[in-house]
This record gives C-alpha cells, sequence and structure tokens, in this order.
C-alpha cells in the first residue's frame, strides 16, 4: 500500500506535486495544524507529516499518531516538535536547514534597517498626509557595532551581509570556532562582552532550555543606552515584559521582532510602542524560501518512506539514498547480531561495544549501532526502531561505545557484538554474504557458519558424541524439520554450540526434554525477523 502524507501548514503546492510523483497519497490540508482535536482524530491514518510552525506535534498528537514514521518540517525550527516523544515512539523527525536562511537573514537586515530609520511609522505618517520631516531621525548603520548572538547558517549570512554595510560584528556563539569567526571576519566574545560593545543586537539561536530569555532584564541591564534589538529567531528569547519596559523608559530605543512568545500574536504588550516594528513571523515568507522548503521536505520525506534514506533528521543518523540498499544488508545483520543477544540475555544490559572490522568500519557506523541497539531492546520492548533504540539505551544506564579496526581476518568485513550484563559477557559476531544474507559466524568466540532463519534454536553443550542425534531426534519426535544445522566447539570435548534453522517454531515445552538429557546445558527457541 501506497504510503499517506497529510500536510497540515501552509506549504508551496510543490510539495504536493513531489510527494505524488514519488506515488504518495498525500492530503493537503493547511489549517488543519491549528485544529488540534480534528488533527489528533485523523493522525492515526498517517505514514508522514509535513509542517511548518503553526502545528505543534506534541505528545498526545505522537500518541495517537500509531502509522507514524516521519514529522517532516519545512522550515528550520523544530521546537513546535517534541522530538524526546517522536524518538521513543520511533518516529523520524526532519528539517530543511538551510532553505530559508538567506531569506530569514534579509528580513534581520530589513528589520535592522527599519528600526534604525524608523521606516514603518514614518511610512504611516506619510500616508496620513502629515509630512512629519523633523518627526523622524534615525542613526545610521556604518560604522556601528552589530552583536549577534547564535552564529550559525542564518546568524553566518547576516554576519556577511552586516560587514558588507560596513558594520562591526561581534558574535556570541559556545559553538563557533576562532577559525570560523576568522573566517567570517567576525570577532568572537562572551556574552557580557557582546552587551556592553553592540549597538544593535540580533538574535539567531534556536530556542532551547539554554537559551530561552537569555535576553531579559537583568541582561538588557547590561547593554549600551540605546540599544536597538531584533528577533528574527524565536519569541521565547526574548522575555517580552523586559524589553516593554526598556522600550518604555528610553533604555532600548528599538526594537524589530518577527517572532512572539505566544503566536500567532493578535494581543501583545510590544504592540503600538513607538519604534516597535513588529511582522507576523515572516522570516521565511519569500517565494524562493518556501519553494525551496517544500521541494527539500517532500523530497527527504519520500526518500525516507520509500528508499529509507534519512537527510537531515534531528534524532536519526543521515542514510543517504545512494548509501540506503548498500547499508540495508548489514543493518538487517546489525539487528538480528542485536537480536540473537537480546533473546539469550536475561539479565539488565550495562554495556554494548559494536566493532566493526574491515569493509564495515567504512560504513555509516552510527546508523548500524541504532540497529544492533534495536535488535537488543526489540525481545523486551517490541515497539523499537533505529531512531527510539538509542534514547531507549540511554535511558536505561546502558554504555554503547563503537570500536573500528582494519580488515583482521578472512571476511572483508564483519560486525562483532559484545553485551555485558552484570554476571556475563556476550558475544556474537556476523557478516552478509554476496547473496546479500546475514550470516553468523563466530558466537561466544566459537567459529561457524549458520544462515539467520525466521525460527532457530541455540543450545550450549559438552563436546560429547549424541548431540547431533539427540537434537535430530527431539525435532523429528515434534514434527519440526530442520533446514539447516551447525555445530561448533572451542576445542575438541570442550565447550560447544549448536544453531538449528527449523522450518517451524520448535515447541516450547519440548525445551526441557533437550536440557533432561543432561548433555545440553541451556537451550533457547530464537525468532528474527528476516524479511527483507
Ligand atoms: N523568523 C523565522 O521565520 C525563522 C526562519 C528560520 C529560522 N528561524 C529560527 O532561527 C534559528 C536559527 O536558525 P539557524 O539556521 O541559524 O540555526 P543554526 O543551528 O545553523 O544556528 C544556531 C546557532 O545558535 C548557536 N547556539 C546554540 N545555543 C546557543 C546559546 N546558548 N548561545 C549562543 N548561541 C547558541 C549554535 O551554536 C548555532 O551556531 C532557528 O532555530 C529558528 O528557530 C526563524
Ligand atoms: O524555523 C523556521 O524555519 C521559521 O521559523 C519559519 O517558520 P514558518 O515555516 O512557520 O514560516
Amino acid at each position: 500500500m501506497a504510503p499517506r502524507v497529510l500536510v497540515s501548514d501552509k506549504l508551496s503546492p510543490t510539495a504536493v506535486e513531489i510527494f505524488r510523483d514519488h506515488g504518495i497519497e498525500v492530503d493537503y490540508e493547511p489549517e488543519l495544524g491549528k485544529d488540534k482535536e480534528k488533527l489528533l482524530s485523523v493522525i492515526g491514518k498517517y505514514d508522514g507529516l509535513a509542517i511548518r510552525s503553526a502545528t505543534k506535534v506534541t505528545e498526545k498528537l505522537i500518541n495517537a499518531a500509531t502509522n507514524l514514521k516521519v514529522v517532516g518540517r519545512a522550515g528550520i525550527g523544530v521546537d513546535n516538535v517534541d522530538i524526546p516523544a517522536a524518538s521513543r515512539r520511533g518516529i523520524i523527525v526532519m528539517n530543511t536547514p538551510f532553505g530559508n536562511s538567506i531569506t530569514t537573514a534579509e528580513h534581520a537586515i530589513a528589520l535592522l534597517f527599519a528600526v534604525a530609520r524608523q521606516i514603518p511609522e514614518a511610512n504611516a505618517s506619510t500616508h496620513a498626509g502629515k509630512w512629519e520631516k523633523n518627526r523622524f531621525m534615525g542613526v545610521e548603520i556604518t560604522g556601528k557595532t552589530l552583536g549577534i548572538i547564535g552564529c550559525g547558517n542564518i546568524g553566518s549570512v547576516v554576519a556577511m551581509r552586516a560587514i558588507g554595510l560596513k558594520m562591526h560584528v561581534v558574535a556570541y556563539d559556545p559553538f563557533l570556532s576562532e577559525a570560523r569567526a576568522e573566517e567570517l571576519g567576525v570577532e568572537k566574545v562572551e556574552l557580557d562582552e557582546l552587551f556592553a560593545r553592540a549597538d544593535f543586537i540580533t538574535l539567531h539561536t534556536p530556542l532551547t532550555d539554554k537559551t530561552r530569555g537569555i535576553i531579559d532584564a537583568a541582561a538588557i541591564a547590561k547593554m549600551k543606552d540605546g540599544v536597538r534589538i531584533i528577533n528574527c529567531a524565536r519569541g521565547g528569547l526574548i522575555v517580552e515584559k523586559d524589553l516593554v519596559e526598556a522600550l518604555k523608559s528610553g533604555k532600548v530605543a528599538g526594537a524589530g521582532i518577527d517572532v512572539f512568545e505566544v503566536e500567532p500574536a493578535t494581543e501583545n504588550p510590544l504592540f503600538n510602542l513607538p519604534n516597535v516594528v513588529c511582522t507576523p513571523h515572516l522570516g521565511a515568507a519569500t517565494t524562493e524560501a518556501q519553494e525551496n522548503v517544500a521541494l527539500q521536505i517532500a523530497e527527504q520525506m519520500s526518500d525516507y518512506l520509500i528508499k529509507g534514506a534519512v537527510t537531515n533528521a534531528i534524532n536519526m543518523p543521515s542514510i543517504s539514498a545512494e548509501e540506503a540498499p548498500r547499508l540495508k544488508p548489514f543493518i538487517k545483520l546489525a539487528e538480528v547480531l542485536g537480536a540473537f543477544v537480546g533473546q539469550v540475555t536475561e539479565d539488565s544490559i550495562r554495556e554494548v561495544e559494536v566493532l566493526f572490522d574491515g569493509s564495515t568500519a567504512a560504513m555509516n557506523t552510527r546508523a548500524l549501532v541504532s540497529a544492533a541497539l534495536a535488535g537488543l531492546i526489540r525481545p523486551q520492548v517490541s515497539d523499537v526502531n533505529m531512531v527510539s533504540a538509542p534514547i531507549m539505551a540511554k535511558e536505561r544506564g546502558i554504555i554503547v561505545s563503537e570500536v573500528k579496526r582494519d580488515k583482521s581476518g578472512v571476511f572483508d568485513g564483519y560486525i562483532k557484538l559484545t553485551v555485558k550484563t552484570a554476571s556475563k559477557t556476550r558475544s556474537i559476531a556476523g557478516t552478509v554474504f554476496s547473496d546479500g544474507k546475514p550470516r553468523f559466524i563466530q558466537i561466544k568466540g566459537i567459529n561457524l557458519d549458520a544462515e539467520v532463519g525466521e525460527h532457530m534454536v541455540y543450545t550450549t553443550n559438552y563436546d560429547t558424541p549424541g548431540i547431533i542425534g539427540l537434537l535430530g531426534t527431539v525435532c523429528a519426535k515434534h514434527g519440526v524439520n530442520i533446514a539447516n544445522f551447525q555445530l561448533g566447539r572451542n576445542r575438541p570435548g570442550g565447550d560447544a554450540i549448536a544453531l538449528l534453522y527449523l522450518d517451524a517454531p520448535f515447541p516450547e515445552n519440548v525445551i526441557q526434554e533437550l536440557l533432561a538429557s543432561g548433555s545440553i546445558l541451556s537451550a533457547k527457541r530464537l525468532h528474527f525477523d528476516v524479511s527483507a
């Protein structure tokens, strides 16, 4: 059945065309994002949800979205999506990190000029026939210092434009390297220094717990008298009531505000103050940017729903469309290795190490680790996938590590999973053969070459005569046909293992019959998802 996508915010029609071109069914309901109850009632039908900032993807919505696989944000900010809730449910959240950055930077510069020269008020006065030439005295921006808080994609474009306008640019961004600052021609400073030196301040950080309220009364007190503030990022970055006070006292001479604490902002204490220029979250509102983000998100979501390619996901490593088919059998391998250990382990897991040998070390190992964790956790929590597995492992306090090394054996490459519990360390290795199917090649350090079947039985035993006969006889007695039988041992007469690939599930009550024989130390029924 074709995947089904809901577009619940106003996106360019290009998005709808692209989904359809990919054979995806799409419902375009640009007002639905604002109708929480209606959205809740229909979301269960969809595999994908394409949004902008009006749709709030809350935990409640995610819990109702029983088929949802991907949320696509046609734009940058994802603060309207509960990402931990989506990740726990295995839903990928992706955005378009560059599609509207130039447009938004241009809007910040437009507001900067508008505030410096009071253009909106002068415009309204002139239209009213007042000709108040002496009322509107502006300030030049040439030679002034612009303080940029958050110098990522948009902040960098603002910096370049401002430098072109002969401003001096100082930037505060804990993740901005000295080299990048130098390349941009900006001076990297601490926040308090930025406050002390800037004539204009512009905000370009995401809204997070750390950045919320970054401009409050205490911050404003550290700024120059007559500073002008621009916010084209997110409303919550500024404590609006503190800004209102500072505008009224004259400490802040003007503000250009595109984003508000509560949106849509139909009432706000900033409204109607002199020299406050407001726009209704128009930062990304150009035809070019809207075309870009609609096209990009529709391509990204289609690639994921149809080919399993992951681009610009917030909660999952990227897998390119070219890489996806090559990686797929190794994702299956990593999952079955995880599933093997997950099914034989009963204690709580403390540590997981995934070793990538040879050619596998050059692959997308982050994605493969996620797949191994998904396989490992699934026997306990069925509703887990590559998106939710890393977060679940973290929540359970499992230490996960990844090791890469050059080819060390006969295989071009293989993956070895080692899992530690309080009482035991278990390891299993596997590879993918030219038929594209996973093989177990080592269990407990014992070499073997076992195909992975849907129904299997794994036993540990002493290397004594009669084990093959015993397993064969018990299976025959209960009408279970053996498709493949693999044995391995560490040395003659030492520890041995057997792995049987069966045409039907091994009856649960028959496990006791195997153990009662005395020569089998442990026996476990295993089930693997071997679907392509
Ligand atoms: N008004 C609009 O329509 C509009 C349009 C696009 C984006 N936005 C907003 O702009 C924000 C920035 O977009 P971007 O593409 O530049 O994102 P980005 O991720 O490229 O850059 C954000 C920068 O903020 C920095 N940062 C993070 N925490 C910080 C902190 N505590 N102090 C200082 N800097 C910090 C990061 O290091 C990063 O460099 C988005 O998160 C979005 O909310 C608004
Ligand atoms: O984060 C963004 O991309 C902007 O805030 C744009 O939001 P919008 O798509 O709702 O205009």
